[in-house]
């Protein structure tokens, strides 16, 4: 694994026009994970693609994105000090058990006075700057909550414990759902003190509260690598849509 990697702490030298120079954003990027269904041993935002971690590809993207003012990692509690040498503009904090609880660890180290945060995988290492800025804009235009979102493209039907098939679903108005989520800081904040034992996204948590969620459109390059196909994907993604 390359430790010596980094993401340039520079994130204000960037050449953006003036329009988009907002800088209000936090992104909080849940990596603590161990990636069992990639497999490898090693926490998944740490396994390599293309010679780097996936978490530093994830970065770099995110700093990219002209709103973007301050990351924060939460990563798995032993990997804390590599991933600061790694991602050396980011602030850096220890995971928990679950999803859940690394993105509540994280957003615990955002300011009061940062309005819009994003919550976004490690594991979709390539999604780019773009949608970054797509969801952030969302949010500033008053949606309280705002998922990434592509249409479902094969047929979904719903099957018993038997695994025989009870129906075929109107895949019309199903949703596939990414990351980065961007939300109010304090509607995040409230969803994260009403979680109990999470198996949802941040948005679903912030639904349950009664909020509307906003789609706006996803990215191919923002798949979640989750198998090992998924990093086959991703290489070929990237060898085409190099930064
Ligand atoms: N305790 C956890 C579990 C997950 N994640 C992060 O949440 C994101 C989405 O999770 P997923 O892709 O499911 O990753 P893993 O939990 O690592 O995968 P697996 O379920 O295969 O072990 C990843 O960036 C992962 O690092 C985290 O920060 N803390
Ligand atoms: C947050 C997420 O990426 C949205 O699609 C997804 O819910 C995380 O997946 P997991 O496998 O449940 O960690």
């Amino acid at each position: 694994m390359t430790r010596t990697t980094t993401v340039s702490s520079d994130i204000d030298s960037r050449d953006v026009p003036a329009p988009h120079r907002r800088k209000d954003v936090a992104v909080l990027v849940p990596a603590a994970g161990m990636g069992l269904r990639l497999g490898g041993g090693t926490p998944k935002a740490l396994r390599e693609l293309a010679g780097e971690p996936l978490l530093v590809h994830a970065c770099r993207r995110l700093a990219q994105a002209p709103s973007v003012a301050m990351i924060v990692i939460a990563a798995p509690p032993a990997e804390v000090e590599a991933v600061r040498a790694m991602v050396p503009a980011a602030t850096v904090v220890p995971g928990g058990a679950t999803r859940q609880l690394s993105v509540a660890a994280a957003l615990a180290a955002v300011p009061e006075t940062i309005e819009v945060v994003l919550v976004h995988d490690a594991a979709r290492a390539l999604a780019p700057a773009e949608l970054v800025e797509a969801v952030a804009a969302a949010v500033r235009s008053g949606r309280e909550a705002v998922v990434p979102a592509l249409p479902v493209v094969d047929t979904i039907k719903r099957v018993d414990t038997g695994e025989c098939v009870l129906e075929t679903v109107d895949r019309a108005p199903l949703r596939v759902i990414q990351t980065p989520q961007g939300f109010r800081r304090v509607t995040l904040v409230r969803a994260h003190e009403h979680a109990v034992d999470e198996h949802t996204d941040d948005a679903g948590m912030v639904e349950r509260l009664g909020h509307q969620v906003h789609c706006v459109p996803g990215s191919d390059l923002a798949l979640k690598i989750t198998r090992p196909l998924d990093l086959l994907i991703a290489e070929s993604l990237l060898a085409a849509h190099p930064l």
